[in-house]
């Protein structure tokens, strides 16, 4: 019998309870100014294109979870850290540098659980300020679509700080700022990116107005799914993540569904396998989509497959697992002769203390500046650190298979 086919239902979205309020909110975000524009989502796409050929790498990185009330330092540290980073990438790949930052929209969380459970008591879990609050309370926790439009206006102030901030050299003057940056976010929450969709009357095309790249995560990359469906289209870059489980079928048909032209610069992959995983499981992803003729760009998010929860409960990663994964990922391209075409970090400016092994961080200074309210971001020290350690494997470059040690 052929099977019936299923509307999509998507993955990972909220139970709005109240239908009405969440249509007010979504006309509302139908009648607002975008945070970005094609033009700038086009020339992103042109810089990912040099990337996906090997002639650039990507910076990405930002908050696991942004919040809705954010400062001007922090966001000028942010994009000062990036800038550090970027410098020292550039200065010993030889390459330019495209910083991309988790910044301005990245307000909603897919969970491995949708309940969290404390003393006995159950409550939905956090799904991102633009869905409910991080306070264990039921009201906090309850999903409330206006959250969306609070979303919208903290993306629209922190993008004006960006535009306020880069290229020029505003602040104090030894403050490093990139000439150019980039906002992204997983486009998870579709009824915050559905409305804020804008045809392009250049063009005719669909653009996600809510940031220059989008990606799908790990747990919402079906190939056939809403997530995917949502981003097959629009006509920005779109980057997908890819945990150790994924096959090299699931690659192709992401290929088929995101980049049937094969364009360098629509499709970037993001892989967070873990340190113990990625040298095992990505050569045959990377051969086999190499040999479909697909140009896509090739990118090591080292955080995601290397969290586990501390003695004092907190979740962390280490500097050393995350600088491992890098490494591996380096090793990778380079026996198969491709590209490892940049990174994707969960990092802040602050000097939190989220993330252990580095810049004088361990377990029992985890209580002393956690702040997050997802996952643990390296601070500004071992996110600086890190980037040091990064441009050390570009001396390995030309030196033989297994240099990137
Ligand atoms: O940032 C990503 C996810 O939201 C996060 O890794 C999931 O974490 P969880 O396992 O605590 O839900
Ligand atoms: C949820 C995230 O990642 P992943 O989908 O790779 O787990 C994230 O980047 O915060
Ligand atoms: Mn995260």
């Amino acid at each position: 019998m052929p099977r019936l086919l299923q509307p999509t239902v998507p993955q990972q979205q909220p139970e709005w309870p109240d239908p009405e309020r969440l249509d007010e909110v979504r006309r509302t975000l139908e009648a607002s100014l975008p945070i970005v524009v094609p033009r700038e989502s086009d020339l992103l796409k042109r810089r990912l294109a040099a990337v996906a050929e090997g002639r650039a790498l990507l910076l990405q990185g930002g908050d696991c979870a942004e919040r809705l009330h954010t400062s001007l330092d922090d966001v000028e540290r942010r994009i000062d850290t990036l800038s550090r980073m970027a410098s020292l990438l550039s200065e010993s790949f030889l390459l330019p540098v495209v910083v991309v930052g988790r910044l301005a929209g990245q307000y909603a969380k897919p969970r491995s659980s949708a309940y969290e459970t404390r003393d006995g008591v159950t409550l939905p879990s956090y799904r991102g300020d633009s869905v409910n609050g991080p306070e264990f309370t039921a009201a906090a926790r309850t999903a409330d679509p206006y959250r969306m439009l609070r979303a919208h206006q903290a993306a629209a102030a922190t993008m004006n700080m960006v535009r306020a901030l880069v290229g020029h050299r505003a602040g104090s003057p030894d403050t490093h700022v990139p000439e150019e940056m980039f906002v992204s976010h997983e486009a998870l929450l579709l009824d915050h990116e559905t409305p804020l969709t804008r045809v392009d009357p250049r063009t005719g095309r669909t653009y996600a107005g809510t940031g220059h790249l989008l990606w799908a995560g790990e747990r919402t990359r079906d190939p056939d799914g809403a997530h995917i469906a949502f981003l097959a289209g629009v006509a920005n870059p779109v980057a997908v993540k890819l945990g150790p489980a994924a096959e090299p079928d699931e690659l192709l048909a992401l290929v088929e569904r995101l980049d049937p032209d094969q364009e360098p610069g629509r499709l970037t992959f993001v892989v967070r396998m873990g340190a113990g995983a990625v040298r095992e499981r990505l050569p045959l992803l990377v051969e086999k989509v190499a040999a479909s003729g697909a140009r896509v760009g090739w990118v090591c998010d080292p955080m995601h497959g290397n969290t586990y929860t501390a003695p004092t409960g907190h979740k962390t990663r280490a500097f050393d697992d995350v600088l491992d994964e890098i490494t591996g990922f380096f090793e990778v391209h380079h026996a198969l002769g491709t590209h490892p075409g940049g990174i994707h970090l969960e990092m802040t400016g602050q000097d939190v203390t989220e993330c252990v092994g580095a810049a004088g961080v361990g377990h029992e200074d985890l209580p002393r500046r956690y702040e997050s309210s997802c996952d643990p971001r390296l601070n500004r020290g071992q996110s600086v650190e890190l980037a040091r350690r990064v441009a050390g494997l570009a001396a390995g470059r030309s030196a033989g298979a297994g240099a990137w040690r």
